[in-house]
């Protein structure tokens, strides 16, 4: 996947912006505030619907009443426009209706500070960081994991005001199982990338080992473990057991990743297995991701820094990285910089 340009319109502090942008590397240079995580932001919001970070944000330009976003992609356009809680989005002229939808229209890998600690982070962010793996190599799990989602609402709206027996439990349990059934193999096929990653990266010869805990009981089915909590989940109002609650632990040298290694390696580790899920969706002959990083220096020594670049250059993906100063971009690779002040483009420079 690769954009021509970018519009921007009305969204936090740009006013109005234009990037024709590079079919690589794509540097957003600025000082803090100059609008350079709004172009992120703004990418993100194109390719899945929603912003990339938590709680409430103001997204639209004060004193503007809606924002207007868009993207030409070879062949194709996208707009997406919001006014209050109305949302309009269109794709080669025609209406999207679900915002699933943005996901296959322009794939994104967003690399920013809220995900980038995911290896020692929260399980929820771990498992979203799986998944968005796996929908992009399994044809089947964007609709699995849709059908459980809908199931899972269901039998917690059932679980609050429960009549009658609770019909939910076995498709549910089904698509639950597949989901976990899928990560597995999903994990597993990934795993020699990965290895090879983070050797080379780290330098260490550790074997990593992922180990995925399902969600509910081991040596239960979930069909068993649902039977077994309803009268817990009645009282709680909420489905404890099932891939919702996965969660998958970093392992090294038989010890938790996060207890041995330093934030610095934790964070490669986690970069590792990012780029081993892009190396994957490449194995797997799927159109790769935008890539968009907003802290592209953070915590990562200057070889590192290189290496990685190294990796999404054979990848020939198109990036589009934040930083404060041109020095933080190392030498060598094709693109342009465009240099943000104040919401505005200032000039541009192809490298
Ligand atoms: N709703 C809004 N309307 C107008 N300006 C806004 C709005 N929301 C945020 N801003 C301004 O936008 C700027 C933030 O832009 P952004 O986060 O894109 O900066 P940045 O270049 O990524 O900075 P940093 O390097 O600090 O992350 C701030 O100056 C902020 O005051």
């Amino acid at each position: 996947m690769t954009l021509e340009s970018l519009q921007i319109r009305s969204l936090r502090c740009i006013e109005d912006l234009q990037l024709q942008t590079h079919t690589h590397w794509n540097w957003l240079v600025g000082a803090n505030g100059a609008g350079k995580s709004t172009v992120l932001e703004a990418l993100h919001i194109l390719g899945t619907g929603q912003t990339w970070r938590h709680g409430p944000r103001n997204l639209l330009r004060d004193g503007d009443n809606e924002y207007l976003l868009s993207a030409r992609m070879p062949d194709h356009f996208l707009a997406l426009r919001r006014r209050g809680e109305e949302r309009e989005i269109r794709y080669d002229g025609e209406s999207i209706h679900s915002a699933w939808e943005l996901l296959d229209i322009l794939p994104l890998q967003s690399l920013h500070s809220e995900n980038s600690h995911f290896v020692a982070g929260s399980a929820d962010d771990r498992r979203r960081i799986m998944d968005w793996g796996i929908y992009y190599v399994d044809a089947h799990y964007g609709q699995i994991f849709r059908e459980y989602r809908r199931a899972l609402a269901q039998r917690n709206a059932w679980l609050k005001h429960p009549h009658g027996q609770n019909p939910w439990d076995m498709a549910l349990a089904e698509a639950g199982e597949r989901i976990q059934q899928l990560r597995q193999d999903y994990l597993m096929r990934m795993a020699e990338n990965l290895q090879r990653l983070w050797n080379a990266w780290s330098g260490s010869t550790d074997t990593l080992q992922l180990h995925l805990q399902a969600g509910w009981k081991e040596g239960l089915t979930l069909r068993e473990s649902l039977l077994r909590d309803q009268g817990s989940d009645r009282e709680m109002g909420y489905t404890h057991s099932g891939p919702h609650r996965a969660n998958l632990v970093f392992r090294v040298r038989q010890k938790l990743a996060l207890d041995i290694l330093s934030r610095g390696q934790l964070r490669v580790m986690g970069m590792a297995f990012r780029m081993a899920q892009l190396c994957l969706i490449q194995e797997s002959g799927y159109q790769l991701p935008v890539i968009l990083i907003d802290d592209f220096a953070a915590e990562l020594d200057q070889s590192a820094r290189i290496w990685w670049m190294e990796q999404l250059n054979q990848l020939g993906v198109q990036v589009f990285a934040a930083v404060t100063a041109t020095n933080q971009i190392p030498v060598g690779q094709a693109g342009k910089q465009f240099y943000l002040a104040h919401g505005q483009l200032e000039k541009e420079c192809d490298i």
